[in-house]
């Protein structure tokens, strides 16, 4: 695998522009694949995400794009993930069915997933960076030996075909673009909301190819006992939310977060936060917007008292509206929000939380945003 700075992909210098020739027997790999993710037996939103970037992806290489659908026997699922692959552009799918994929287990998935590559031999495999996907993406490029580019923000394809993986490194000061040079697949993972929705296709159709998974209860080692849901806990779905109001140090201790609460119930919107609200335990983790945090794309998001680090902002600027509330006319953020207010944060949030429930009613939030 080989790292160089971030460039246009066409334009590739240095190591990348020296890449040997593929050894011979990778040379027959073709098309690219996205790995369907069921959760509980619904398709996983990134899953339809990259099927819109493997379909740019495959159109540049002149391809096929495939979904590859794994699951339970009974069809839970997996029926719906087949008709869901095609509908966001998938020209085929790759199914295998079994008892032993009811819950995610690696060894299972790993198996179903290697086998299918063995076999069918595909340029490029993509999977969210989900718990799940980071999981088994990172086993299955060990088990096949190739190279696995994490968390990607860009997919393209350079001038010889290769795929050409932008992430952010060096704390996300800096871009680089890595390319998979000797192996194949070439692997990326990239997580939920990175890469916009793409559109249905009109009339979806598809091929369906069908594989065993050649494995038996007795070689997996890891057994499900049961599953406890977390759907009683605090769990934030800010990645999918429209509407988010997001907290930072400007609000300067956490009981002034409760403006950023209270504001967000009142426009019908979730609530997240800067990484150092995390660090001081002013929130949990999964409240976290930014580049170690969640990425967002909702349809307003409201910053108060944020920096606009480059952290924070690649976790944001998918935001179709962008209003930040800070002090400093001099912040960050301002160079990158569509609407700026220059105000004390702590006073301006309750100040508008009043004003908007004494014009609104509740079901009214959504005017907001449409
Ligand atoms: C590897 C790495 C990963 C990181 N990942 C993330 C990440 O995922 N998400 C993330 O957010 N950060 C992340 N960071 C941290 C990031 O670099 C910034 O430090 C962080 O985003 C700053 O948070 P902040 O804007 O809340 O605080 P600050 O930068 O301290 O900004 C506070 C802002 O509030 C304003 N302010 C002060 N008082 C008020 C007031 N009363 N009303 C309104 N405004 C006021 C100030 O003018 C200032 O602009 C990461 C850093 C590293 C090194």
């Amino acid at each position: 695998m080989e790292i160089q700075k971030s460039e246009t992909p066409s334009q590739a210098t240095g190591r990348a522009a020296m890449k040997k020739e593929l050894p011979k027997h990778y040379q027959d790999h073709r098309h690219v694949w996205v790995f369907i993710e069921l959760e509980r037996g619904q398709v996983h939103p990134v899953s339809l995400e990259l099927l819109g970037e493997g379909r740019k992806l495959a159109d540049k290489l002149g391809v096929q794009l495939a979904g590859v659908v794994v699951g339970p026997r009974d069809g839970v699922g997996t029926g719906p993930a087949i008709a869901d692959a095609f509908a966001y552009g998938a020209d085929l799918a790759y199914l295998i069915e079994s008892p032993l994929l009811v819950d995610y287990r690696n060894e299972p998935f790993t198996k179903a997933l290697t086998d299918l590559v063995n076999c069918h031999r595909p340029e490029i495999l993509l999977l969210g960076a989900t718990t799940l996907g980071r999981d088994l993406a990172g086993s299955v490029a060990t088990t096949l030996q190739t190279g696995l580019t994490a968390d990607c923000t860009e997919l393209d394809v350079d001038v010889d075909g290769s795929l050409a993986a932008t992430r952010p490194t060096f704390g996300g000061s800096l871009l680089c673009t890595i390319y998979t040079l000797n192996c194949r697949p070439q692997m990326a993972t990239v997580r939920p909301r990175v890469m916009a929705m793409p559109q249905r296709v009109a009339k979806p159709i598809g091929r369906v190819i069908r594989h065993d998974l050649m494995m038996v209860e007795e070689e997996i080692v890891t057994k499900v006992l049961g599953f406890l849901s977390d759907s009683q806990s605090e769990d934030a779905n800010l990645a999918y939310a429209d509407v988010v109001v997001g907290g930072g140090l400007g609000l300067g201790a956490a009981e002034n977060l409760q403006h950023v609460k209270v504001f967000a119930r009142t426009i019908g919107g979730e609530f997240g936060c800067s990484r150092p609200l995390v660090q001081k335990g002013w929130m949990p983790f999964d409240r976290q917007i930014g580049q170690t945090g969640k990425t967002i794309r909702p349809k307003l998001y409201v910053a108060a008292g944020i920096s606009g680090a480059i952290q924070h902002r690649v976790g944001v600027e998918g935001a179709d509206l962008i209003v930040a509330i800070n002090t400093d006319r001099n912040a960050p953020i301002f160079d990158f929000a569509h609407v700026g207010v220059v105000a004390d944060a702590i006073r301006f949030l309750p100040a508008l939380t009043e004003a908007l429930t004494r014009r609104l009613a509740p079901r009214d939030h959504m005017k907001l945003v449409n």
